[in-house]
């Protein structure tokens, strides 16, 4: 069984990851970690996911239940994640991130971790997005080259702080490292005013922020004459916090290293 304890315990994902540790038979509740000082300290985990108490209390520093749990899920903010990335390499634990909109800087200072910590790291843990790489990097070395526009649209709740989406951004970087071009050079992030028309080989990125929008992304291919999208619509969290508890369980048994959803649904074999 692995013991799961959950950063960040009384946010959107922090509360759904609560229900989807229950839900999974492999993997028990450890413990939850709330903001230094916050007033929700103290608070039953179970009661802050409203699914009725659970006789774990929430706590606002790691070392509190550091012999309590095996691997820890990080949802957070880049700065939070880094901090506990730190803390899980110092205590020998296990560590799934889904934390996105880290700077360059700030994903090097995760890359120099994967030789003293076990962790997942994905911007998107649901098996759909992740089998969706797959079909853009089988349309991308189909079609890229082949004179069709390359455009990506995200689409996300009004509460999501970072942009484009880490899912966004990746599927760019399996589109552009499949067709031998690099987001540095080819990603346009931003059109407005008298810009100019597209080039060829640009990879262009939109992004909606509205309402209560899980997280849509769509690839567009485009050509005279036709255009191919290929999309995916969460319309649950609970399809990344389920994505994350398998990932927790995989990595319970890794040898340390920096994996992605990719190894843990073994879609790269
Ligand atoms: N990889 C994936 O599949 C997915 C990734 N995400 C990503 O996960 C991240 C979180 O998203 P979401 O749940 O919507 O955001 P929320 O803002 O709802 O949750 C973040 C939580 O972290 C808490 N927090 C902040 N600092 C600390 C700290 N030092 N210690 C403990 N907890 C802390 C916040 O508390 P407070 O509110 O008090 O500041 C908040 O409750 C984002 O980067 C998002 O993009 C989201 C969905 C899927
Ligand atoms: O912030 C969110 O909500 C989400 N963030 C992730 C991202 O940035 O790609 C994944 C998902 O789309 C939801």
């Amino acid at each position: 069984m692995t013991r799961v304890a959950i950063v960040g315990v009384a946010g959107r994902m922090g509360r759904t990851l609560v229900s989807a540790v229950e839900q999974d038979t492999g993997a028990t509740l450890a413990g939850g970690i709330v903001e230094p000082g916050s007033s929700l300290a103290g608070a039953d985990i179970g009661e802050l996911a409203g699914v009725g108490k659970r006789g774990v209390k929430a706590v606002d520093s790691l070392s509190a239940i550091v012999d309590d749990f095996d691997v820890l899920i990080d949802f957070t903010a880049p700065q939070v994640t880094l901090a506990n990335l730190a803390f899980c390499a110092e205590h020998g634990k296990r560590i799934v991130i889904g934390t996105t909109g880290m700077s360059d800087d700030e994903l090097a200072q995760l890359d120099a971790y994967r030789g003293k910590v076990a962790m997942v790291f994905a911007p998107n843990m649901s098996v759909g997005v992740n089998l969706t790489l797959k079909l853009l990097e089988t349309a991308a070395k189909a079609l890229g080259d082949e004179g069709y526009d390359i455009e990506i649209i995200e689409s996300h709740h009004r509460h999501k702080v970072d942009a484009p989406s880490g899912t966004a951004i990746k599927m760019g970087e399996v589109v552009a490292d499949s067709l031998g071009r690099t987001l540095k050079e080819h990603g346009v992030f931003e059109r407005v005013g008298q810009c100019g028309p597209r080039t060829d080989k640009e990879i262009g990125f939109a992004t909606v922020r509205a309402g209560d929008i899980v997280g849509e992304h769509t690839v567009m291919f485009a050509t005279e004459g036709e255009r191919i999208e290929i999309t995916h619509k969460a319309s649950s969290r609970m399809t990344f916090a389920k994505g994350a508890v398998r990932a927790a369980r995989w990595v319970a048994d890794q040898e340390n290293g920096r994996y992605d959803m990719q190894d843990v649904l073994a879609l790269n074999e």
